[in-house]
Protein backbone atom coordinates (compact mmCIF):
# COMPACT_ATOMS: atom_id res chain seq x y z
CA UNK A 1 0.00 0.00 0.00
CA UNK A 2 1.42 3.50 -0.95
CA UNK A 3 1.95 5.98 2.07
CA UNK A 4 -0.74 8.02 3.60
CA UNK A 5 -1.47 11.67 2.35
CA UNK A 6 -1.76 12.31 5.92
CA UNK A 7 -0.45 10.53 9.26
CA UNK A 8 -1.74 11.35 13.25
CA UNK A 9 1.55 9.50 14.97
CA UNK A 10 0.78 9.71 18.57
CA UNK A 11 -0.66 13.05 18.69
CA UNK A 12 -0.54 14.71 22.04
CA UNK A 13 -1.78 18.10 22.59
CA UNK A 14 -2.36 20.26 25.91
CA UNK A 15 -2.76 23.58 26.96
CA UNK A 16 -0.94 24.34 29.91
CA UNK A 17 -1.44 21.50 31.58
CA UNK A 18 -4.50 20.30 30.67
CA UNK A 19 -4.98 17.35 28.24
CA UNK A 20 -7.03 17.83 24.85
CA UNK A 21 -5.42 14.53 23.11
CA UNK A 22 -3.91 11.85 23.91
CA UNK A 23 -2.00 9.64 21.59
CA UNK A 24 -4.28 10.07 18.13
CA UNK A 25 -2.84 7.82 15.96
CA UNK A 26 -4.73 7.51 12.53
CA UNK A 27 -3.76 8.06 8.84
CA UNK A 28 -5.72 9.64 5.93
CA UNK A 29 -4.96 8.09 1.79
CA UNK A 30 -4.92 9.63 -0.57
CA UNK A 31 -8.83 9.74 -2.09
CA UNK A 32 -10.09 8.64 1.07
CA UNK A 33 -12.39 10.00 3.40
CA UNK A 34 -12.52 9.14 6.70
CA UNK A 35 -15.00 10.02 9.49
CA UNK A 36 -14.02 11.34 13.05
CA UNK A 37 -17.16 11.10 15.04
CA UNK A 38 -17.88 11.25 18.94
CA UNK A 39 -19.52 13.55 21.21
CA UNK A 40 -19.12 16.73 21.88
CA UNK A 41 -15.84 17.62 23.32
CA UNK A 42 -14.06 14.40 22.34
CA UNK A 43 -11.25 16.26 20.50
CA UNK A 44 -12.20 16.04 16.70
CA UNK A 45 -12.36 19.52 15.69
CA UNK A 46 -8.99 19.96 17.70
CA UNK A 47 -7.65 17.01 15.52
CA UNK A 48 -8.40 18.59 12.64
CA UNK A 49 -7.13 21.95 13.65
CA UNK A 50 -3.60 20.28 14.20
CA UNK A 51 -3.32 19.56 10.99
CA UNK A 52 -3.32 22.88 9.73
CA UNK A 53 -1.64 24.42 13.22
CA UNK A 54 -4.52 26.36 13.95
CA UNK A 55 -4.76 24.83 17.74
CA UNK A 56 -5.28 27.66 20.39
CA UNK A 57 -2.60 29.91 21.17
CA UNK A 58 -0.76 28.16 24.58
CA UNK A 59 -1.13 25.11 23.02
CA UNK A 60 1.48 22.44 23.32
CA UNK A 61 2.10 19.75 20.81
CA UNK A 62 3.87 15.90 20.72
CA UNK A 63 3.59 13.43 18.61
CA UNK A 64 4.03 14.31 14.47
CA UNK A 65 1.17 15.48 11.59
CA UNK A 66 2.52 14.50 8.78
CA UNK A 67 1.49 15.61 5.21
CA UNK A 68 3.30 13.85 2.34
CA UNK A 69 5.85 12.55 4.53
CA UNK A 70 6.46 16.09 5.95
CA UNK A 71 6.10 17.11 9.49
CA UNK A 72 3.42 19.87 9.04
CA UNK A 73 5.00 21.57 12.70
CA UNK A 74 7.96 22.06 11.08
CA UNK A 75 6.80 24.31 8.25
CA UNK A 76 8.03 27.81 8.06
CA UNK A 77 5.61 30.41 8.04
CA UNK A 78 5.81 30.52 3.90
CA UNK A 79 5.22 26.75 3.56
CA UNK A 80 2.78 26.73 6.16
CA UNK A 81 0.88 29.57 3.99
CA UNK A 82 1.22 27.22 0.59
CA UNK A 83 0.31 24.17 2.42
CA UNK A 84 -3.01 26.25 4.11
CA UNK A 85 -3.64 27.48 0.47
CA UNK A 86 -2.86 24.90 -2.13
CA UNK A 87 -2.92 21.38 -0.44
CA UNK A 88 -5.58 21.68 2.05
CA UNK A 89 -9.16 23.19 2.35
CA UNK A 90 -11.28 23.72 4.83
CA UNK A 91 -14.95 23.40 5.56
CA UNK A 92 -16.47 24.69 9.00
CA UNK A 93 -19.90 24.31 10.31
CA UNK A 94 -21.27 28.28 9.79
CA UNK A 95 -20.53 28.93 6.12
CA UNK A 96 -21.42 32.45 7.81
CA UNK A 97 -18.46 32.85 9.52
CA UNK A 98 -16.03 31.47 6.50
CA UNK A 99 -17.29 34.45 4.03
CA UNK A 100 -16.49 38.24 4.38
CA UNK A 101 -20.02 39.09 4.86
CA UNK A 102 -19.09 42.80 3.01
CA UNK A 103 -17.28 41.10 -0.15
CA UNK A 104 -18.87 39.68 -3.31
CA UNK A 105 -19.12 36.17 -3.72
CA UNK A 106 -17.13 36.93 -6.47
CA UNK A 107 -14.24 38.30 -4.57
CA UNK A 108 -14.35 35.48 -1.99
CA UNK A 109 -13.98 32.88 -4.70
CA UNK A 110 -11.16 34.36 -6.70
CA UNK A 111 -8.59 35.56 -3.42
CA UNK A 112 -6.70 32.87 -3.52
CA UNK A 113 -6.61 32.24 -7.14
CA UNK A 114 -5.70 35.79 -7.69
CA UNK A 115 -2.86 35.17 -4.78
CA UNK A 116 -1.36 32.51 -6.60
CA UNK A 117 -0.93 34.95 -9.37
CA UNK A 118 -3.38 33.63 -11.55
CA UNK A 119 -5.27 36.84 -13.98
CA UNK A 120 -8.79 38.41 -12.99
CA UNK A 121 -10.63 37.23 -16.05
CA UNK A 122 -8.98 33.75 -15.51
CA UNK A 123 -9.76 33.65 -11.63
CA UNK A 124 -13.56 34.43 -12.23
CA UNK A 125 -13.93 32.02 -15.26
CA UNK A 126 -12.78 29.45 -12.81
CA UNK A 127 -14.67 30.47 -9.71
CA UNK A 128 -17.90 30.50 -12.10
CA UNK A 129 -17.18 26.84 -13.31
CA UNK A 130 -16.69 25.84 -9.61
CA UNK A 131 -19.63 27.23 -8.23
CA UNK A 132 -21.44 25.58 -11.50
CA UNK A 133 -20.34 22.58 -10.24
CA UNK A 134 -21.48 22.30 -7.04
CA UNK A 135 -24.91 23.24 -7.92
CA UNK A 136 -25.28 26.85 -7.89
CA UNK A 137 -27.53 28.33 -10.29
CA UNK A 138 -27.68 31.87 -11.93
CA UNK A 139 -23.67 31.69 -11.40
CA UNK A 140 -23.04 34.93 -12.61
CA UNK A 141 -25.33 37.45 -10.68
CA UNK A 142 -24.25 34.98 -7.68
CA UNK A 143 -20.61 36.24 -8.04
CA UNK A 144 -21.55 39.51 -7.72
CA UNK A 145 -24.17 38.97 -4.77
CA UNK A 146 -22.87 39.45 -1.25
CA UNK A 147 -22.97 36.38 1.46
CA UNK A 148 -26.62 37.85 3.78
CA UNK A 149 -28.27 37.25 -0.12
CA UNK A 150 -27.85 34.04 -0.03
CA UNK A 151 -29.30 31.55 2.23
CA UNK A 152 -27.10 29.36 4.18
CA UNK A 153 -27.09 26.25 1.91
CA UNK A 154 -26.27 27.88 -1.28
CA UNK A 155 -23.56 29.99 0.65
CA UNK A 156 -22.20 26.56 2.57
CA UNK A 157 -21.96 25.51 -1.51
CA UNK A 158 -19.96 28.41 -2.23
CA UNK A 159 -17.60 27.98 0.66
CA UNK A 160 -16.98 24.04 -1.05
CA UNK A 161 -16.35 25.68 -4.17
CA UNK A 162 -13.73 27.81 -2.94
CA UNK A 163 -12.14 24.27 -1.04
CA UNK A 164 -12.93 22.96 -4.53
CA UNK A 165 -10.95 25.75 -6.33
CA UNK A 166 -7.65 25.35 -5.55
CA UNK A 167 -7.74 21.21 -6.38
CA UNK A 168 -6.79 20.80 -2.73
CA UNK A 169 -5.61 16.82 -1.95
CA UNK A 170 -6.88 16.94 1.59
CA UNK A 171 -10.98 18.58 2.32
CA UNK A 172 -11.21 19.16 6.16
CA UNK A 173 -14.81 19.34 6.82
CA UNK A 174 -16.13 20.09 10.40
CA UNK A 175 -19.73 19.55 10.78
CA UNK A 176 -19.93 21.44 7.54
CA UNK A 177 -24.19 20.82 7.45
CA UNK A 178 -24.81 21.53 11.52
CA UNK A 179 -26.11 24.89 10.61
CA UNK A 180 -28.11 24.33 7.97
CA UNK A 181 -31.76 22.21 7.56
CA UNK A 182 -32.22 18.25 7.02
CA UNK A 183 -32.98 18.72 3.67
CA UNK A 184 -30.17 20.88 2.69
CA UNK A 185 -28.03 18.90 4.94
CA UNK A 186 -27.99 15.64 2.43
CA UNK A 187 -27.76 17.89 -0.40
CA UNK A 188 -24.67 19.58 0.80
CA UNK A 189 -22.92 16.79 2.00
CA UNK A 190 -24.23 14.67 -0.96
CA UNK A 191 -22.53 17.56 -3.01
CA UNK A 192 -18.80 18.23 -1.30
CA UNK A 193 -18.95 13.93 -1.22
CA UNK A 194 -19.09 13.73 -5.18
CA UNK A 195 -16.91 16.87 -5.85
CA UNK A 196 -14.15 15.32 -4.06
CA UNK A 197 -14.12 11.80 -5.80
CA UNK A 198 -14.07 13.34 -8.95
CA UNK A 199 -10.81 15.04 -7.72
CA UNK A 200 -9.60 12.16 -6.15
CA UNK A 201 -9.06 14.51 -2.97
CA UNK A 202 -9.38 12.66 0.43
CA UNK A 203 -11.57 13.86 2.86
CA UNK A 204 -11.67 14.39 6.95
CA UNK A 205 -15.11 14.50 8.12
CA UNK A 206 -16.15 15.45 11.22
CA UNK A 207 -19.61 14.65 12.36
CA UNK A 208 -21.71 13.89 15.94
CA UNK A 209 -23.82 11.50 13.16
CA UNK A 210 -22.58 7.88 12.67
CA UNK A 211 -24.95 6.81 9.99
CA UNK A 212 -23.57 10.46 7.67
CA UNK A 213 -20.32 9.19 8.19
CA UNK A 214 -20.86 5.68 7.66
CA UNK A 215 -22.48 7.05 4.25
CA UNK A 216 -19.95 9.23 3.21
CA UNK A 217 -16.58 7.64 4.20
CA UNK A 218 -14.59 4.87 3.74
CA UNK A 219 -13.80 4.62 7.06
CA UNK A 220 -14.58 5.81 10.55
CA UNK A 221 -12.42 6.74 13.66
CA UNK A 222 -14.55 6.85 16.87
CA UNK A 223 -13.29 9.66 19.20
CA UNK A 224 -13.66 9.42 22.92
CA UNK A 225 -12.34 12.17 25.76
CA UNK A 226 -9.06 13.11 23.20
CA UNK A 227 -8.19 9.69 21.74
CA UNK A 228 -9.47 7.59 19.12
CA UNK A 229 -10.88 4.44 20.34
CA UNK A 230 -11.94 2.61 17.66
CA UNK A 231 -11.01 2.69 13.68
CA UNK A 232 -13.18 0.42 11.19
CA UNK A 233 -14.62 0.72 8.08
CA UNK A 234 -17.55 2.25 7.25
CA UNK A 235 -19.14 -0.51 5.76
CA UNK A 236 -18.16 -3.04 8.43
CA UNK A 237 -19.73 -0.57 11.04
CA UNK A 238 -22.72 -2.30 12.25
CA UNK A 239 -21.59 -5.78 11.59
CA UNK A 240 -17.78 -4.92 13.48
CA UNK A 241 -18.28 -2.43 16.04
CA UNK A 242 -16.19 -3.82 19.30
CA UNK A 243 -15.68 -0.57 21.71
CA UNK A 244 -18.78 -0.68 24.01
CA UNK A 245 -19.06 3.32 23.46
CA UNK A 246 -19.25 2.43 19.70
CA UNK A 247 -22.19 0.56 20.30
CA UNK A 248 -23.08 2.51 22.77
CA UNK A 249 -23.26 5.31 20.50
CA UNK A 250 -24.90 3.21 17.30
CA UNK A 251 -27.66 1.95 20.03
CA UNK A 252 -28.44 5.78 20.39
CA UNK A 253 -29.52 6.73 17.03
CA UNK A 254 -32.50 7.81 16.43
CA UNK A 255 -34.53 4.75 14.45
CA UNK A 256 -32.91 2.28 16.58
CA UNK A 257 -36.37 2.60 18.85
CA UNK A 258 -40.00 2.07 17.76
CA UNK A 259 -41.46 5.31 17.08
CA UNK A 260 -43.45 6.88 20.46
CA UNK A 261 -40.37 5.00 22.62
CA UNK A 262 -37.65 7.33 24.67
CA UNK A 263 -34.66 7.87 22.32
CA UNK A 264 -31.59 5.92 24.41
CA UNK A 265 -28.69 7.85 24.83
CA UNK A 266 -25.57 7.00 26.07
CA UNK A 267 -25.35 6.89 29.73
CA UNK A 268 -23.65 9.16 31.52
CA UNK A 269 -22.03 12.29 30.77
CA UNK A 270 -18.82 12.91 27.69
CA UNK A 271 -15.55 13.34 29.61
CA UNK A 272 -12.72 15.64 28.21
CA UNK A 273 -9.47 14.57 27.97
CA UNK A 274 -8.69 16.03 31.48
CA UNK A 275 -11.56 14.40 33.34
CA UNK A 276 -10.81 10.56 32.02
CA UNK A 277 -9.84 8.22 34.56
CA UNK A 278 -6.49 6.84 33.78
CA UNK A 279 -7.09 3.56 32.79
CA UNK A 280 -9.61 3.44 29.89
CA UNK A 281 -10.80 6.66 29.29
CA UNK A 282 -14.57 5.23 29.10
CA UNK A 283 -14.74 3.43 31.71
CA UNK A 284 -17.00 5.23 34.08
CA UNK A 285 -19.68 4.95 31.48
CA UNK A 286 -18.44 1.55 30.05
CA UNK A 287 -21.68 -1.34 30.96
CA UNK A 288 -19.20 -3.98 30.63
CA UNK A 289 -16.11 -2.60 32.92
CA UNK A 290 -13.92 -4.53 34.85
CA UNK A 291 -11.56 -3.63 37.16
CA UNK A 292 -8.74 -3.82 35.06
CA UNK A 293 -10.30 -1.17 32.72
CA UNK A 294 -10.20 1.56 35.61
CA UNK A 295 -6.30 0.94 36.18
CA UNK A 296 -4.81 0.47 32.67
CA UNK A 297 -4.93 1.99 29.82
CA UNK A 298 -5.55 -0.56 26.90
CA UNK A 299 -4.21 -0.57 23.63
CA UNK A 300 -5.23 -0.25 20.46
CA UNK A 301 -5.77 -4.01 19.12
CA UNK A 302 -6.31 -5.32 15.88
CA UNK A 303 -9.79 -6.87 16.00
CA UNK A 304 -11.95 -8.48 13.04
CA UNK A 305 -11.44 -5.57 10.62
CA UNK A 306 -10.53 -2.60 12.59
CA UNK A 307 -9.15 -1.42 15.69
CA UNK A 308 -10.38 -1.00 18.90
CA UNK A 309 -8.86 0.21 21.96
CA UNK A 310 -10.73 -2.32 24.63
CA UNK A 311 -9.19 -4.49 27.45
CA UNK A 312 -11.97 -7.08 27.05
CA UNK A 313 -10.84 -7.70 23.46
CA UNK A 314 -7.60 -8.42 24.60
CA UNK A 315 -8.18 -12.15 25.49
CA UNK A 316 -9.44 -12.51 22.41
CA UNK A 317 -6.67 -11.32 20.23
CA UNK A 318 -4.24 -13.17 21.92
N1 LIG B 1 -10.06 27.41 22.35
C1 LIG B 1 -10.08 26.51 23.34
N2 LIG B 1 -9.57 26.80 24.55
C2 LIG B 1 -9.59 25.88 25.55
N3 LIG B 1 -10.09 24.64 25.44
C3 LIG B 1 -10.63 24.30 24.26
C4 LIG B 1 -10.66 25.21 23.14
N4 LIG B 1 -11.25 24.58 22.10
C5 LIG B 1 -11.58 23.34 22.55
N5 LIG B 1 -11.20 23.17 23.83
C6 LIG B 1 -11.36 21.94 24.63
O1 LIG B 1 -10.73 20.88 23.93
C7 LIG B 1 -11.48 19.68 24.07
C8 LIG B 1 -11.75 19.11 22.70
O2 LIG B 1 -12.58 20.04 22.01
P1 LIG B 1 -13.01 19.85 20.49
O3 LIG B 1 -13.61 21.14 20.05
O4 LIG B 1 -11.88 19.30 19.71
O5 LIG B 1 -14.15 18.73 20.63
P2 LIG B 1 -15.18 18.23 19.53
O6 LIG B 1 -15.18 16.76 19.62
O7 LIG B 1 -14.85 18.83 18.21
O8 LIG B 1 -16.54 18.81 20.08
P3 LIG B 1 -17.77 19.49 19.30
O9 LIG B 1 -18.44 18.37 18.60
O10 LIG B 1 -18.59 20.09 20.39
O11 LIG B 1 -17.19 20.52 18.37
C9 LIG B 1 -12.72 20.01 24.85
O12 LIG B 1 -12.53 19.63 26.19
C10 LIG B 1 -12.82 21.52 24.72
O13 LIG B 1 -13.43 22.08 25.87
Amino acid sequence: MTAPLLEFDGLRVSLGERPILRDVTLSVHAGEAVGLVGESGSGKSMTVKSVVRLLPGGSTVDGSVRFGGIDVGSLGPADLRRFRSRDVAMVFQDPRATVNPVRTIGDFLTEVLRDQGVGRAEATRRAAGSLAEVGVDDVRRRLSQRPYELSGGLLQRVVIAAALLTEPKLILADEPTTALDVTTQEEVVAILNEQRRQRSAALLFITHDLELAAAVCDRIAVMYAGEIVEILPADRLHDDARHPYTKALLGSRPGTVPPGERLRTVPGTPQSALTAPAGCVFADRCPVVESACRDLHPPMLSVGSGFAACHLLSEEVR
